[in-house]
């Protein structure tokens, strides 16, 4: 996520605060401008999560909750914001960080020596699980295998992974992420401009889990402002990781944010206007798929189907609860997503062992390799 300046609009210094009356303000507020003093502000930010909390039931008595813990401004404010909302309105919650070390030097051991200090301040347990432990490959030899191009889709899928995987080790079945409105906001819009119906369908979904995952997923910040997020980050001095990741952003996802922006720029309330729109989104109903003309004509491959992004699906008779073939873990393809990836890792891996044996020793050598390898 692009770090910005602290997104405060000047304010007379007489003005006073909008909401108190009393105290001098000291911001515009981003989502609607309202010249709000530092006490208003931090309680209107609470309340709204609050409300967003309770309005979505994500929580009950007695939940133990991950929050996924990257170190940055968004999870960081998320684990204040939790510990005080559970205090405050006692929800009863058991909070656990979890975070991912993704293995990228210079940015995910930086920011994790944050997570490992956030936990001391916030006094939660801290479960940390690494793609390296996981899959045998660090973030950084993915992108020295497959290049920077596609190092988000790689990091995405096997993030999503990860993170279930570590709760499921903690017997936890709820994880809370930073996500934020503009987050939501830019997901809703990139979907648009991708005419990708079928996630557009689901992005703005407060609670989701992957089919074949008793893990759910949810986003408490659906309707925070990033600007807003950044201000109570600094206004409350908390303690967060502020360096972009080392690999290039998903290139798509980086120009819908700066349309985002820029839209934000003239209109603050359009990051909400997109969310709203894509709640009342109604799609037209997907079209029936097509049969076999005769009663006893067979269809082709009728045990497998290929999905879009690769993965491969067993017929109906495969059902959630079931396990990938080759890693095991529950997924409601016969392969799961990470696998799949991985899979095509270790054949690009070969490949370029192949090739650089081939110039040290040269054609013995090459099909001595070949002899060996098995995928
Ligand atoms: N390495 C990680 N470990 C645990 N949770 C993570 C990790 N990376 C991302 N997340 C979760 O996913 C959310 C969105 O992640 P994203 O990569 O979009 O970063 P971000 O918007 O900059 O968030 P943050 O400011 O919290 O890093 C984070 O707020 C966090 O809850």
């Amino acid at each position: 996520m692009t770090e910005e300046r602290l997104p405060v609009r000047k304010v007379k210094v007489t003005a006073l605060c909008e909401l108190c009356h009393g105290r001098k303000a000291v911001m515009k507020r981003p989502k609607n401008l309202q010249k709000l003093c530092k006490e208003c502000f931090y309680n209107v930010f609470e309340t709204e999560i609050h409300n967003t909390i309770t309005d979505a039931e994500l929580f009950k008595p007695g939940d133990v909750v991950a929050i996924g813990a990257s170190g940055g401004k968004d999870s960081t404010v998320l684990a204040s914001v939790l510990k005080t909302l559970n205090e405050r309105y006692n929800y009863q919650l058991k909070l656990v960080l979890l975070s991912i070390d993704e293995g990228i030097k210079g940015y995910r051991d930086d920011s994790l020596a944050t997570v490992k200090r956030n936990q001391a301040q916030y006094e939660m347990p801290l479960e940390i699980v690494s793609y390296k432990d996981l899959y045998n490959w660090s973030m950084d030899e993915i992108v020295a295998c497959a290049g920077m191009r596609s190092s988000c889709t790689y990091c995405g899928v096997l993030r999503r992974q990860a993170l279930d995987r570590g709760a499921a080790k903690l017997g936890i079945n709820h994880i809370v992420t930073g996500h934020n409105a503009d987050d939501v906001a830019e997901t809703v819009l990139m979907n648009i401009l991708r005419g990708d119906t079928a996630r557009l369908e689901k992005s703005t979904t407060i609670v989701t889990q992957s089919t074949g995952s008793p893990i759910r997923r949810s986003k408490p910040f659906k309707y925070t402002y990033q600007k807003e997020i950044v201000l109570y980050a600094h206004y409350k001095k908390l303690d967060y990781f502020s360096t972009e990741c080392t690999y290039a952003p998903e290139a798509f996802r980086g120009t819908t944010r700066e349309l985002l922006k820029s839209l934000e720029a003239i209109r603050p309330s359009c990051i909400m206007d997109i969310i709203y729109s894509g709640e009342h989104l109604t799609l037209k109903p997907k079209k029936k798929k097509v049969t076999p003309k005769y009663k006893n004509q067979k269809k082709v491959n009728d045990e497998v189907e290929v999905n879009a992004d690769g993965s491969v699906s067993l017929n109906k008779e495969f059902k959630d609860g079931n396990r990938c073939e080759k890693c095991g873990y529950l997924s409601s393809n016969k392969i799961c997503k990470a696998c799949m990836l991985l899979a095509g890792l270790e054949m690009n891996r070969a490949k370029v062992s192949i090739e650089n044996n081939a110039s040290i020793d040269g054609a013995a050598k090459l099909s001595k390799t070949l002899e060996q390898l098995s995928f």
